[in-house]
């Protein structure tokens, strides 16, 4: 049987000051590959230059990725203010609709940090620009400094609603992960279910009601060392499930 292949959602990069680049992370294609058992496949996220039903007619699922840059709030009937940082519009334009589109059409989606972001945002959702600015919360935000295994260690619990879809799946109701994050939710999207929140109330695992297939979204990064961490394995393993129904 081929292997499902997935569509990892590009981020817009800059090179040397000067050359624009489309990328994703080697621990997202690992997760895939390792985990998963998929092909991955980065997609560029240029609205100019890929279809919404192309992708979906090509691709058995998608991975909605981390990325720094921040969606932008006129997504959400909002104006843009310092706090909201940096924006990737192109990667907005694209990911959104392909989100609601993959749903609709039952490809199974994965969503991590950003992505998780997203997914809220495509269902109508709303977000908090700095998480750490608001009372009684937490700095999600990754350590400023240090080696990628400080930055991406496990940084705080998440607790999943006993029963719920992330609960069976880990076989627990608390989970440890870690966290590089500043926005986070702030009005959950009409179709988002939360099945988990950090300590601070933040939520953390989120899946779409009513999704022909898999849509589950996580706001921490599972995708590092997937191969290796209790937490991460199972839910790339049941994506990859998920797409070999799905075929
Ligand atoms: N920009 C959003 C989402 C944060 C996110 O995806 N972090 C991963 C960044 C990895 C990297 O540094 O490229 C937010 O800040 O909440």
């Amino acid at each position: 049987m081929a292997k499902p292949v997935v569509g990892i959602i590009g981020n817009s990069y800059i090179i040397d000051d000067s050359y624009p680049v489309q990328s994703t992370g080697v621990s997202n294609v690992e997760a895939i590959a390792r985990v998963s058992g998929a092909l991955p496949v980065v997609i560029p996220a240029i609205p100019d230059m890929v279809n919404i039903d192309d992708l979906c007619g090509r691709f058995d699922g998608f991975l909605f990725t981390g990325g720094r840059p921040n969606v932008h709030p006129e997504e959400y009937g909002e104006e843009a203010t310092p706090a909201h940082g940096q924006f990737d519009r192109d990667r907005d334009r694209v990911a959104l609709p392909l989100i609601r589109a993959a749903v609709d059409k039952g490809i199974p989606i994965l969503g991590i940090c950003r992505g998780f972001q997203e997914f809220n945002v495509a269902f109508g959702g709303s977000l908090y620009p700095e998480i750490r600015d608001l009372p009684g919360r937490m700095n999600h935000r990754m350590p400023p400094d240090g080696t990628l295994e400080e930055k991406f260690a496990l940084r705080h619990d998440v607790t999943l609603i006993d029963g719920s879809e992330f609960s069976k799946m880990f076989g627990a109701t608390v989970v440890k992960t870690n966290s590089l994050h500043g926005q986070g939710i702030k009005e959950k999207g009409a179709r988002i279910i939360i099945e988990g929140h950090a300590p601070d109330g933040t939520p953390e695992a989120i899946r779409i009601a009513d999704a022909p297939s898999f849509a589950m979204a996580v706001q921490w990064h599972p995708e590092w060392r997937a191969h290796e961490c209790g937490v991460s394995r199972p839910l790339f393993e049941a994506f990859g499930q998920s797409m070999r129904e799905h075929v």
